[in-house]
C-alpha cells in the first residue's frame, strides 16, 4: 500500500487513514517474531512492531519501505496488542521508520508496560516522548548517513527517476539528524545504548565529538560501555566489507561492537 509522506515525515494515505478505526491506531509496516539482531540484547527472542514513516532519510536505510517509500496498514492498538500476545515472547521491539514520530506509540508502550513486557525502542534519537521504555536503543545518525548524489538509496528504483526528492532530503536530513536536547532527554529517562552505524574510520571523530557534547548536555553518565559500533550493511555481502574494520575500531577506541545477527542469519529477507 504505497502512501505519501508529509513535510514532517508523517505518513498520510488520505482516504485510508486511521479514521476507519475506533481509538488510537498506528501505521504498521510489519509485525513479526525474530531474534533481536542488534545491541546488548542480541539473540533474545522478541516481537518486532515496525511503524511506517520517518523524519530522516539515511541513504543506507535497510527499511526503505518505512522511510523513502512508506508503506503500511493502519492497525488499532488493540489489534496490535492482540497480535503481539499471539506470539510466545516477553520482549517487544518497537521500531520503524521512526516509532517516536507517532504520538500513539506512547499508548502502545503504556499498554505493553501494563502487561509486563520488556520494551526496546529503536530510535534515531531526534524525538523524545514521555513513555515507559525499558531500553532506549538510540542510533544517532552521522554525516555519513546523509543522502547525496553520490550516496543515493537503492531500494525500489526510486533513485533512478528521482521521485523521492533525494536532493531535497540531503538538506532536511542534514539539518535534523542530531537533536542534542532530545538525545539528552532520552538518555536521562531510562536504560540506553548508543548504536552508531559505522562505515569506516572517518566516522570516529564525529562519534567522539557527539559523545563529548552529550556528556556536557546530559545529567547522567554516558559510559563507553553503552556505546556500540555497528557495521553498515543491509546485506551479508556489504557486512563482509564493513564488519572487521568496525570491530577493529571498537577495540581501538574501547567501545563495544554489535553484530547484525539477523543479516548474518537471514540476509535482507523481510520479517526477520
Ligand atoms: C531501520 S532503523 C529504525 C529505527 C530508527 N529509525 C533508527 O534509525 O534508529 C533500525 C536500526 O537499523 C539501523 N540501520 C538501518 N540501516 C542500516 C544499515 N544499512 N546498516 C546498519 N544499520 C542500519 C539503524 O541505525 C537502527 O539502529
Ligand atoms: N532481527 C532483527 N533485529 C533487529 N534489531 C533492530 C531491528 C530494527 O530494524 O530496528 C531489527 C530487525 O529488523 N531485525
Ligand atoms: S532514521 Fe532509521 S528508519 Fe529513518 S531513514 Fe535512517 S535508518 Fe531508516
Ligand atoms: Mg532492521
Amino acid at each position: 500500500m504505497p502512501v505519501s509522506d508529509s513535510a514532517d515525515g508523517h505518513v498520510d494515505d488520505g482516504d485510508q487513514a486511521a479514521a476507519d478505526i475506533d481509538g488510537p491506531a498506528l501505521p504498521i509496516n510489519e509485525l513479526f517474531t525474530s531474534l533481536q539482531g542488534e545491541g546488548t540484547l542480541a539473540g533474545v527472542p522478541s516481537v518486532f512492531v515496525r511503524t511506517s514513516g520517518c523524519n530522516l532519510r539515511c541513504w543506507f536505510c535497510d527499511s526503505y519501505h518505512t522511510s523513502w517509500e512508506p508503506t503500511h496498514a493502519w492497525l488499532g492498538l488493540e489489534e496490535i496488542i492482540a497480535e503481539i500476545e499471539s506470539f510466545d515472547a516477553d520482549h517487544v521491539v518497537l521500531t520503524g521508520g521512526e516509532p517516536l514520530l507517532h504520538e500513539e506509540s506512547v499508548a502502545l508502550l503504556e499498554a505493553l508496560d501494563d502487561r509486563g513486557y520488556h520494551t526496546t525502542v529503536e530510535t534515531n534519537g531526534t524525538i523524545d516522548r514521555d513513555a515507559p521504555i525499558d531500553l532506549a536503543s538510540i542510533s544517532p545518525k552521522l554525516e555519513s548517513s546523509t543522502p547525496t548524489p553520490a550516496r543515493a538509496p537503492d531500494g525500489g528504483g526510486a533513485s533512478a527517476n528521482g521521485s523521492k526528492n533525494e536532493g531535497e532530503w540531503e538538506q532536511r536530513h542534514e539539518a535534523n539528524r542530531i537533536d542534542l536536547e532530545a538525545l539528552a532527554a532520552l538518555v536521562e529517562a531510562t536504560d540506553f545504548q548508543l548504536k552508531f552505524v559505522v562505515t569506516d574510520e572517518s566516522d570516529m571523530d564525529e562519534i567522539l565529538e557527539l559523545l563529548a557534547d552529550l556528556r556536557d548536555a546530559a545529567d547522567v553518565p554516558v559510559p563507553d560501555q553503552n556505546v556500540l559500533l555497528m557495521p553498515e550493511g543491509a546485506t551479508r555481502e556489504r557486512l563482509a566489507e564493513t564488519r572487521n574494520r568496525t570491530a577493529d575500531l571498537a577495540l581501538e577506541y574501547g567501545f563495544r561492537y554489535t553484530p547484525r545477527l539477523h543479516v548474518d542469519l537471514w540476509n535482507d529477507a523481510p520479517e526477520t
